[in-house]
C-alpha cells in the first residue's frame, strides 16, 4: 500500500506539533475533589524480609518460575529461582481474603470488591501524603514538553524529581556515525563479547521504604488514587476495529497477539507492538488494544503482545504469518514492556537466527536497571535475585549502535507525574543508548502519570500518538 502522501501530510503536522507545544492547565478536577499532592505517603505497609519466602521450595526456572519473559531469550543462562508454589491469598501479609484471579498486586489490589481490610481510605491515604508531600510541581507548564539529550547530560546533576523543559529535540545519534564500534564506550568499556556495552546507572541512594513509594507508580498519579488509578487503567475496551485475535506465537498460555489491521491493509504496512507493563505480573494483551484507532486509521497497524506473567513463563520473539506483511517493526512498550522492549534491543538476534527488522523502538515510563526493584514489593512475586536483576537490565547491556543505515530510532518517553525513580531511570538509560551511538530522542510529556501518559495514546491529537506516527510514517 502506497501511504507516501498521508506520510508527508501527517509528518509535517506532527513536527509542527512538537516545536509549537501549547500551554495548558493540568486536567480540571471532578467538582468536589480536593487536590491531591502528587506525592505519595509513607509505605502502607512493612518492607518484605527474606524469610517471607517458604524455605527449601525453590525450582529451576524453567520448571515453573519466572524471570521478566524476554529476559531468557535475551541472556539464556537466566536461573531466576522462585517458590514453587504461590498462594492464592491476597499477598499483602495479614490479609486473609482471596486474591482476585490473575492478581498479583500486593499494594493495590485492583478489584475493590475484594479490596483487603486494611488498605487505607483515600482520605488517610491524603493524610499520609501531604505530611511528606515535596512542592508540587507547578502547574501549566504544557501538554507535552521535550528536552535534547544535550539538555539531560548538563541536567544530571539538577532535581531529576522535576520535568526538565526545553524544546524539542530529533533524534540525536550520541557518537557521531554511529557505526558498530564507532560509537564511543561508556566507563567500563564493553563486554566480554565486544557487542555489549556495559554502563552502569548512577543509581540515587533511597532508603528502602522510599524505594517502595518510588516504584508504586500509582501513588504518584495526581488525577486519582491509586486504586483508581489502575481500576482505570485496567478497564479498557478492546478497540472496535478489524482484528486478528489470539494468534499464538509460542506455546505459552499467554503467548498470543492480537493483530489490529489498518482500515485499508492493501499491500504491506508498518505495525506498532505494543508490550504492556504491569511489573511483569499484571495486564494482559486484552487491555492493549486502545491506540488502534489512532494508527489504523493512519494506516498502521497494531500488534498488543500477550505474555506469559509471573508466576509463569517467557516471551519468545513475535513471528507468525502476518510477519511478511510487515513493512517495519516498532516497538513500543510501557512500564515493564518498556523494559521488555529494551531487552529486544539488547538482545543479539543473531544468535536466534533472526534479525527482526525494528525500524523504531518507544519506550515509555519504563524500569532499565532492575537492580532498585530488589528492594521493593515488586519482587515479592518475581523472585530475582541480584545476579538475574543484574543480567535482565537493558542498562547495562547496551548493544553498540548498529550502522546509521540500520539504525533503529530510539524514543525514551517520561511522564511528568511519574516518581523521580522512574524519570531518573529514563534518563540514565538515555545516556547510556547514546554513549554507545543510539540515535535516541527523549520526551518529557508534561501533565500526564504513568498510566496516562500511554492510555492517551487513544487519541489522535495527543502528542505522544503524533510522534510515534510521525517516527513510524517518516522512517
Ligand atoms: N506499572 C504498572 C502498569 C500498569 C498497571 C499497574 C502498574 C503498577 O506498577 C502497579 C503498582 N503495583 C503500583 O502500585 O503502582
Amino acid at each position: 500500500m502506497d501511504t507516501g502522501h498521508r506520510e508527508a501530510a501527517h509528518g509535517s503536522a506532527a513536527a509542527h506539533q512538537l516545536t509549537e507545544l501549547p500551554r495548558t492547565s493540568p486536567r480540571p478536577r471532578p467538582a468536589g475533589q480536593s487536590q491531591r499532592p502528587h506525592a505519595p505517603g509513607p509505605p502502607r505497609r512493612p518492607i518484605r524480609s527474606v524469610s517471607r519466602r517458604p524455605p527449601g521450595q525453590w525450582r529451576h526456572r524453567r520448571e515453573n518460575s519466572f524471570s521478566p519473559p524476554l529476559s531468557a531469550r535475551a541472556f539464556p543462562a537466566c536461573t531466576t529461582r522462585r517458590p514453587a508454589a504461590t498462594s492464592s491469598r491476597c499477598q499483602r501479609s495479614r490479609c486473609p481474603r482471596p486474591r482476585p484471579p490473575g492478581c498479583q498486586w500486593e499494594r493495590s489490589c485492583p478489584s475493590p470488591g475484594l479490596r483487603p481490610s486494611h488498605v487505607t481510605s483515600p482520605t488517610s491515604r491524603a493524610a499520609n501524603r501531604s505530611r511528606t508531600a515535596p512542592a508540587p510541581v507547578g502547574p501549566g507548564r504544557g501538554v507535552g514538553v521535550a528536552t535534547t539529550i544535550r539538555d539531560q547530560d548538563r541536567d544530571r546533576d539538577r532535581d531529576l524529581s522535576r520535568p526538565q523543559h526545553g524544546r524539542v529535540a530529533g533524534h540525536g545519534s550520541g557518537g557521531g556515525s554511529g557505526g558498530v564500534g564507532s560509537g564511543r564506550l561508556p566507563p567500563g568499556g564493553g563486554s566480554g563479547s565486544g557487542r555489549l556495552a556495559r554502563c552502569p546507572p548512577r543509581r540515587s541512594r533511597r532508603a528502602p521504604q522510599e524505594l517502595e513509594q518510588q516504584y508504586s507508580p500509582s501513588r504518584w498519579s495526581p488525577r486519582l488514587g491509586p486504586d483508581e488509578v489502575i481500576q482505570a487503567h485496567l478497564t479498557r475496551a478492546r478497540a472496535g476495529v478489524q482484528t486478528l485475535l489470539h494468534v499464538p506465537y509460542g506455546d505459552g498460555d499467554g503467548e498470543k497477539l492480537d493483530i489490529y489491521l489498518p482500515t485499508d491493509p492493501s499491500g504491506t504496512f508498518p505495525v506498532l507492538v505494543y508490550i504492556h507493563g504491569g511489573y511483569w505480573q499484571c495486564l494482559s494483551k486484552d487491555e492493549s488494544g486502545f491506540a488502534a484507532p489512532s494508527l489504523v486509521s493512519q494506516g498502521v497497524g497494531l500488534v498488543a503482545v500477550g505474555y506469559d506473567i509471573a508466576p509463569k513463563g517467557t516471551i519468545a520473539p513475535c513471528t507468525g504469518s502476518w510477519l511478511p506483511l510487515c513493512r517495519g517493526i516498532y516497538l513500543c512498550g510501557h512500564s515493564a514492556g518498556a523494559h521488555l522492549a529494551a531487552m529486544v534491543l539488547s538482545t543479539d538476534w543473531t544468535e536466534y537466527g533472526v534479525v527482526p527488522d525494528i525500524k523504531g523502538a518507544v519506550l515509555v515510563s519504563g524500569v532499565y536497571d532492575l537492580e532498585p526493584i530488589l528492594h521493593t514489593y515488586v519482587n515479592d512475586a518475581l523472585h530475582m535475585s541480584r545476579e538475574v536483576a543484574q543480567r535482565n537490565s537493558p542498562q547495562l547491556h547496551i548493544a553498540l549502535a548498529a550502522p546509521a543505515a540500520a539504525a533503529c530510532k530510539v524514543l525514551v518517553a517520561v511522564a511528568q507525574h511519574d516518581s523521580p525513580e522512574f524519570r531518573r531511570q529514563s534518563q540514565e538509560y538515555v545516556l547510556a543508548l547514546r554513549a554507545a551511538g543510539w540515535s535516541v530522542s527523549m520526551l518529557d510529556l508534561a501533565g500526564v502519570d504513568h498510566f496516562d501518559i500511554v492510555e492517551k495514546l487513544s487519541e489522535e491529537s495527543y502528542i505522544l500518538t503524533q510522534v510515534i506516527l510521525n517516527m513510524i510514517l517518516r522512517t
